[in-house]
């Protein structure tokens, strides 16, 4: 059974992170949490993408705020996808120092980056990427997205 890694810089960023997790496991998908930090576990984070791919899981989604190393730096090492979440840490520059750091990766190393604190989306992306071999996943997908569908018509109905 597919695995996502959700890994965040610090214990700090878990209220954000945790939209991911939220939704991975409403699709029944197994998430393994951990803190991961490029700069603080330099050692953790090199053994961290370079094993990742060995260790079951399928995709990686990475939250970090600030100067946001660690979903590039996981991208590197892994040959996983990974999907970085920009966090507004309390002492960010209104979040763009996060949302530029993992977006702008150099040609060759991709990081699918989220909107700033979209947790939730990395979530989605996460499952959508298993879901493209795993029929069951992507049955619960196409259920998510009608369940979408319904509470617009539901929501203009009350116009
Ligand atoms: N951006 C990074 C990395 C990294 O990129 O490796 N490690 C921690 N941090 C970020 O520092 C912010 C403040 O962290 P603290 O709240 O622990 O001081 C967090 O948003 C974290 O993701």
């Amino acid at each position: 059974m597919s695995k996502v890694g959700v890994i965040m810089g610090s214990k700090s960023d878990l209220p954000v992170m945790q939209d991911a997790i939220d939704i991975l496991k409403g699709f029944d998908i197994e998430v393994e949490v951990d803190i991961v930090s490029a700069h603080r576990t330099p050692e953790k984070l090199f053994d961290y993408g370079k094993n990742a791919h060995t260790r079951g899981f399928s995709v990686v989604v990475a939250g970090a705020g600030g100067a946001a190393h660690l979903p590039g730096m996981i991208a590197s090492l892994s040959p996983l996808p990974v999907i970085g979440v920009p966090v507004k840490s309390s002492n960010s520059i209104d979040g763009w120092d996060s949302v530029l750091s993992i977006l702008q990766m150099p040609g060759g190393v991709p990081v699918a980056t989220v909107a700033l604190n979209g947790a939730k989306n990395a979530g989605i992306l996460a499952a959508q990427i298993i879901g493209a071999s795993d029929k069951c996943v992507l049955d619960k997908i196409v259920m998510y997205k009608e369940g979408l569908k319904v509470k617009v018509h539901e929501s203009a109905r009350d116009l």
